[in-house]
Formats: C-alpha cells, structure tokens, sequence
C-alpha cells in the first residue's frame, strides 16, 4: 500500500513523458487503485485522443468498482471530442477521486468537481499541486492570457559571452547541455530566433534527440527580409517555418520564400511589436514560445517584460573579447535598480556546465 503522493507522482510522471505531444492539450496522467493494489493507469496521449481517466478506468474495467482514481488535472465536465470524464468516473462506480490540479479555464474550473461531488463521490483536491501546475505551466498560462509561455535560452561563457567577437560560438556548451536544450524545443510548440542568428550559424532549429521528438514550429524575426533564401529554416522543410518582418517589406520580395513553403507575415509598420507578435502567435493556438536570441531579440524581450522565464547555460570556459556578444543587447537600463528583480529556481550541473532558470519575480 502506497501513500497518496506516491500514487499522485506515478499519475504526474505519466503525464511528464507525453509532455510536448498533447499540445494544444495539456499533459494528464490517471492511477486507478483498488485495496491498494494499482488496477489502472492513463496517460493523455494525443489531442483528440482519449483522456487520461478513460485509459485507466479501460484498463481496471470491472475493478473500478470501488475503487480510488488519482488524476493530475481535474477531470473535464463539458463535451468535447469525447464524453465527460468526471461522468465516466461516476458510472464506473469509482468511490473516491484524488485531483492535483484544478482546471485553469474560468468557464469550467470546479464543474467536474463538483459533478462528482453531487454523486456522492469523495474528491480530494491539491495533491502534489504544486508539481502539477509547474507540469502544465505553458497550458495554464495560455488558457489565462490567450498568449504563449514565453521561455527565453542563453548559452554563454563564465565571462558571459555568447560568442566571440568573430561572431563564432561553436560551441560553448557540452554535448549533454545541448541535448537538454533539445528536450526543451520538444516541450515547447514554437521557437524564435532572430535574423542575425540565421546569417550568422544557419540553423535548423530543430529537435534532434536520440529517441525522436517534435519540431517546434519556428519563428524568425527579420524586419526587413534579410533571411536568406538557401537558409536551412528555409529549404529544409523539417518544420513549418514563419518569418515576422514589418510592412515596409514589399510583397513580390516575400513570394520566393512563401513559393519555398514559408509563411511570411508583416505585422507593424517599424520594429516588431512583440505583444502583437504574441497575440498573433496565440491566435494559432501557439501556447509556448522557446527564444534562443540572439542577443538583439533577447534585449527587445527584457525591454518588454514579455517573458515567463530564463534559462542560461554557462560553460568553463573564457574568452574574452570586448566587442564578444552577450545574452541582452537593446539599450539596457541606465540605472541598476531599474534591472528586473528576478527568482533563482534551480541551479544545476549538466556535464562541466551549469543550467540556471529563473522567472521574474512577482510583484
Ligand atoms: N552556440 C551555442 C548555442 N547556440 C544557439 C544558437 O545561436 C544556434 O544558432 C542554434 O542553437 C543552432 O541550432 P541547430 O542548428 O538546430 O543546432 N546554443 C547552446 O545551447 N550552446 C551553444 O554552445
């Protein structure tokens, strides 16, 4: 017999494998258990697909019969593409339902619950909650502001330098710390980057990890058209590519890159607005967003207070160079306490390099 946070994490790594494949859904992971023995288990696996709490109710079958079911996000309660969860719990005779997180849409936040509840079903909620939101943080941050989680991704030197002033930068970090920079542009449903960037290391920009993965949609912010048409982002047709350029761009220079597959939208008239640009992205359905600079769009993202959080990489390594590229360009703050007061959350050692993520914090 298991306690019930150790029932709630087998739910929450469930859902933590399928993360970065249930876009635009969230990641949910159901435990069906009977007299302590573990009868069921779910997973989310695909938009459109079954629900987490419909794979492990399936699976216990005749054994859901008075049994407890530990699911990471409160079950739904609306008909979607599939009918509600919280009515399958409730005909499947299950007595008590363990939930870590509450849904973030206003419109059906507490119905399931309370469904459950008018069924005479005990519900405890906030098991392991904190786990759970942090699972599905790009979710719930989209379902609130109709825009994508923004993640922005440094990777410098220990003298804080993204690249020499030659412009080289291969590469900084190790082998395992750019693997892990993969696993994130899986998890995430688009990454940005400017054109300097594309000139500069021709990039793919796509997830390269032994076990496969989804290539984040990619964005390139390139006011004035300047990507050139041989670019991979361009040719290599690994993933849809969309490039922001400002209206001054003139139509016919846009038609080679649209003939080459690319969508081109022009969304303001100088430089680009990027709560216009988020907005944009969040009318696709867009819901999280990993910025990997350079430093010019890092700086325009700092300015504009229009990120969720920061993830530096940080090598043993110097190189000097007064004119070398850091993490932020833009016109910086003219005086310290005018920076932006951010919250360490995790310092780690990957290979010989070490990963810090912070988020801003909250006034
Ligand atoms: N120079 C480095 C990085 N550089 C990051 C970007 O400047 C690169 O253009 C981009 O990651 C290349 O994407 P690719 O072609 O898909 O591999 N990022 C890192 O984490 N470590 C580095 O040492």
């Amino acid at each position: 017999m298991l306690k019930h946070s150790d029932y709630m994490e087998l739910a929450l790594n469930m859902a933590k494998a399928t993360q970065g494949q249930t876009s635009p859904n969230p990641a949910v992971g159901a435990v069906v258990v009977k007299d302590g023995d573990i009868v069921g288990l779910g997973a989310h696996l695909k938009a459109g697909e079954g629900h987490a709490e419909v794979h492990a109710i399936r699976a216990a079958g005749e054994k859901a019969e008075g049994a407890d079911i530990y699911v990471t996000l409160e079950p739904c309660s609306h008909y979607g593409k599939t009918p509600p969860c919280s009515q399958l719990i409730i005909s499947s005779g299950i007595k008590s339902v363990f939930i870590a997180s509450t849904d973030p849409n206003p419109l059906v936040s507490g119905k399931g619950i309370q469904q459950l509840r008018d069924a005479g079903i005990q519900v405890h909620v906030g098991e392991c909650q904190s786990e759970a939101l942090e699972l599905n943080k790009h979710f719930f941050h989209f379902i609130k502001h109709k825009t994508p989680y923004v993640t922005l991704k440094t990777a410098i030197t220990l003298d804080g330098k993204t690249a020499a002033p030659s412009g080289d930068s291969k590469w900084i970090t190790s082998e395992e710390s750019r693997l892990d920079v993969h696993y994130d542009r899986h998890r995430h449903d688009a990454i940005l980057v400017g054109v300097n960037t594309i000139i500069r290391d021709n990039p793919h920009l796509t997830t390269r990890l032994p076990q496969g993965g989804k290539n984040p949609i990619r964005i390139i912010v390139d006011n004035h058209l300047r990507t050139p048409l041989d670019a991979n982002v361009v040719t290599d047709n690994e993933s849809k590519t969309i490039i922001v350029t400002n209206e001054s761009v003139k139509e016919e220079d846009k038609i080679p890159f649209m003939e080459a597959g690319c969508e081109v939208i022009s969304l303001s008239l100088s430089r680009i607005d990027l709560h216009h640009l988020l907005r944009e992205l969040g009318s696709r359905s867009i819901q999280s967003l990993y910025v990997e600079g350079g430093s010019a769009v890092h700086g325009s993202f700092l300015e504009e207070r229009a990120f969720q959080e920061f993830i530096m990489y940080m090598a043993p390594k110097l190189i000097g160079g007064r004119d070398a590229f850091t993490s932020f360009g833009g016109s910086g703050v003219a005086a310290i306490t005018e920076g932006l007061e951010m919250n360490i959350v995790s310092i780690e050692s990957i290979g010989e390099d070490i990963k810090i993520v912070a988020v801003p914090k909250k006034h």
